[in-house]
């Protein structure tokens, strides 16, 4: 019997109500695998803990979490309780960074029932891969003065074992798929970091001569993702550009709700982080409306991540089974609850 340990995260908002749902999936999956078992344990470390405590988790949290095999997390922030720098650098981004999850890996592709804002969309399926450990989310700075004279200065930090992390690891990535990496870049507006992060991946490049390389500015990029999404295989991204594209990946697909992220301890030392692309939506937290694919997909990267891929590719074709016969939340046009796009899904992994 293979176990995993588990740390779940909800987090704020709607992060409660689909970490809750799919981890009912995930504790169906591994009733129906038999081999394979989870063991969750609840941290309810959000922006309410935050108001009590003065931190966003206890001080020997990172040794706590370290001693799981993943972290499973929804979504931090409630802007209204505490300023969403203060919430986000004290749990999700903390975590990335002390943990060395380094690469952030975000699919966008077409899911059947689910109709793309796209008027035509061809059959896009994109990985893109965001550096997840420095660029322009960087803790260097700082502001002086206040009211008319008030300055903020933020330092973008791109160092040569990073990028080329993560664009080795695209380019890996690309060998499995269709043979094919785009490099985002803007060295035509920011004039050091970009031409840098353009010779890294030239020199990254060489090293790949069987798979197809490009280069194309981020403006243009988020316009392709519009107009022909299906040119994409592998995009690599710096953690900003990356972060804003998955949005739109996200959009393209249907909704933000239904896109999936894993981020990725590329040195085994800690463990990996697995939550979707979306927020904790304020706007529509509580009203059990929120859309659960997101984390359910997240869930099938964990378990990708663990050697499942296999399960990971029953419980993603099921995911698809249910939006495909209109099991569909509000935000894809349907009419159907939190509760019972997860309840279809699990009585159909039974049924598998
Ligand atoms: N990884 C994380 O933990 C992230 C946290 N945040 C935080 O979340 C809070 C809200 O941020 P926003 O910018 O509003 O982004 P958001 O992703 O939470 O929401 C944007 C829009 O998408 C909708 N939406 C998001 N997820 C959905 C789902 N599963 N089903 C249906 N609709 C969904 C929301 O209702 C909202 O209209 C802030 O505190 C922000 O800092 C934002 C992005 C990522
Ligand atoms: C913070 C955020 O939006 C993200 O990491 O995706
Ligand atoms: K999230
Ligand atoms: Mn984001």
């Amino acid at each position: 019997m293979k176990q995993l340990k588990i740390a779940n995260i909800p987090g704020d908002g709607i992060g409660k109500e689909v970490v809750a749902a799919a981890t009912d999936i995930l504790k169906t999956v591994s009733e129906v695998h038999g081999g394979l078992k989870f063991e969750f344990t609840e941290f309810q470390w959000d922006c309410r803990y935050y108001l009590e405590h003065g931190a966003m988790m206890p001080e020997d949290g990172m040794e706590r979490l370290s001693q799981f095999d993943g972290i499973f997390l929804g979504a931090v922030g409630d802007p209204n309780l505490v300023p969403d720098h203060v919430s986000l650098w004290g749990l999700l981004i903390k975590i990335r960074r002390e943990f060395e999850q380094s690469i952030n890996l975000r699919p966008a592709k077409v899911i059947k029932g689910i109709r793309s804002p796209l008027l035509n969309p061809k059959d896009f399926d994109i990985m893109v891969v965001r550096e997840n450990s420095e660029g322009e989310y960087s803790s260097i700075g700082g502001s002086m003065y206040r009211g008319d004279d008030e300055i903020a200065i933020q330092n973008a930090v791109f160092s040569r074992k990073a990028t080329e992390r993560a664009m080795r690891f695209a380019f890996e990535l690309a060998k499995k798929r269709n043979g094919h990496v785009t490099s985002a870049t803007k060295s035509n507006g920011i004039i050091y970091s970009m031409p840098f992060w353009d010779r890294v991946f030239e020199d990254v490049a060489k090293d790949y001569p069987d798979i197809q390389a490009d280069s194309q500015h981020i403006d243009a990029l988020a316009a392709f993702f519009v107009t022909q999404p299906d040119r994409f295989d592998v995009i690599v991204a710096s953690n900003l550009f990356g972060d804003i594209l998955t949005d739109l990946g996200a959009a393209i697909m249907g909704s933000i709700g239904i896109a999936p992220a894993a981020n990725i301890n590329v040195n085994g030392k800690y463990p990996s982080m697995f939550e979707p692309v979306h927020g904790s939506a304020p706007d529509i937290a509580g009203k059990g409306v929120a859309n659960p694919i997101g984390q359910i997909w997240t869930a099938k990267m964990m378990l990708d991540h663990f050697g499942e891929e296999e399960l990971g590719s029953v419980l993603l074709n099921t995911i698809e089974s249910v939006t495909n016969d209109g099991f569909l939340t509000r935000d894809i046009g349907g009419r159907h609850t939190t509760q019972d796009v997860t309840d279809e899904i699990i009585a159909r992994l039974k049924k598998n």
